[in-house]
């Protein structure tokens, strides 16, 4: 059974020619959740990916990362220690291109503290990854497999997918998020996920970091997120009423009926106006809320 660790950054920032990639950032995660790094392509996620992996040094502030067998905080760049307890998959797959996917397995059982090789074998099985192959001639889905499967099987308790599923079909990236949730209830341990993909993983998260340009815009529990709008529904005449006044993040309409999503708090006062005039009111949908916050095309 492994410990979750807690993860914190410290004025953390990366720069690229001086230029920042990451610009004080200031975070925390909390050990045991499913959490979402979600931000537009360019906005810091893979340099906060590999920085928090400790395969990247802090230009200035830091990383820490603590709890579990490790105890006190620990920064993971060149630290052995945490770095055992740490595993990103990133897309590249990180993987010598010329061994046999059954080294590539040697190794990481060899590096990975907490490996479950029963594990290992079932996931290789249900992702049809051919275990004799040289890496270097899998399909770029297969590859991704192969390391959904280390990144599973390593049940690191700090596990890190930087976007590391995306090469997979919708079938697959499906059977990754009920595998990823099925051993995450048996060994709980803190998930990273990063992406831009928020409508398919949203319902996986726990917790959510968006970042925009290197900057935090915001580090939230989902649930607390989505009450920041609402979904208002009903006679399109009606909710145009309702909605007057609030930021709209989006409109659909279907014949009569049109949905319209809002964000702002709506006081108990308010919910009974609706309720009153035949709305419906339901929880904005959090790529809502990401397309808003972060600017981007839905
Ligand atoms: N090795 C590098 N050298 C120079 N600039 C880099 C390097 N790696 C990243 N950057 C720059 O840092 C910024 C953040 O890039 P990063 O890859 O972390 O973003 P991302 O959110 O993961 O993007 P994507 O979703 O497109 O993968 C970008 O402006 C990128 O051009």
């Amino acid at each position: 059974m492994t410990t979750a660790l807690t993860v914190r950054t410290e004025e953390l920032s990366v720069r690229f020619a001086g230029v920042p990639a990451l610009d004080r950032l200031d975070l925390r995660l909390a050990p045991g959740k499913i959490h979402g790094l979600l931000g537009r392509n360019g906005s810091g996620k893979s340099t906060l990916a590999a920085t928090l992996a400790g395969f990247r040094r802090s230009d200035v502030g830091r990383v820490l990362i603590e709890g579990g067998d490790l105890g006190a905080a620990q920064e993971p760049y060149e630290n052995a220690v945490v770095t055992s307890r740490v595993c990103l998959i990133r897309e590249s797959g990180d993987f010598p291109g010329t061994v046999p996917v059954k080294h590539a397995l040697r190794l990481a059982s060899a590096l990975r503290p907490y490996w479950d090789a029963d594990l290992a074998g079932d996931l290789l099985d249900r992702f049809e990854v051919p275990l004799n192959k040289r890496i270097q001639k899998l399909s770029r889905g297969k590859r991704s497999a192969l390391g959904v499967v280390v990144g599973l099987a390593s049940r690191a308790p700090l596990t890190i997918f930087d976007e590391s599923y995306l090469g997979m079909d919708v079938p697959s990236r499906n059977l990754f998020y009920d595998m990823l949730l099925a051993d995450y209830t048996e060994v709980p341990r803190t998930i990273v996920l990063s992406t831009h993909l928020v409508g398919e993983v949203s319902a996986m998260l726990e917790e959510v970091v968006i970042l925009d340009k290197g900057r935090l815009v915001t580090q939230s529990p989902v649930d607390a997120l989505r009450g920041r709008g609402a979904s208002i529904v009903g006679p399109a005449a009606v909710v145009d009423e309702f909605t007057a006044g609030f930021t709209v993040l989006g409109e659909e309409r279907l014949g009569g009926t049109k949905s319209t999503t809002v964000l702002g708090d709506l006081d108990p006062a308010l919910l009974a106006q609706a309720a009153a005039a035949g709305l419906e009111i339901g929880q904005v949908g959090l790529q809502d809320l990401f397309v808003h916050l972060t600017g981007a095309q839905s």
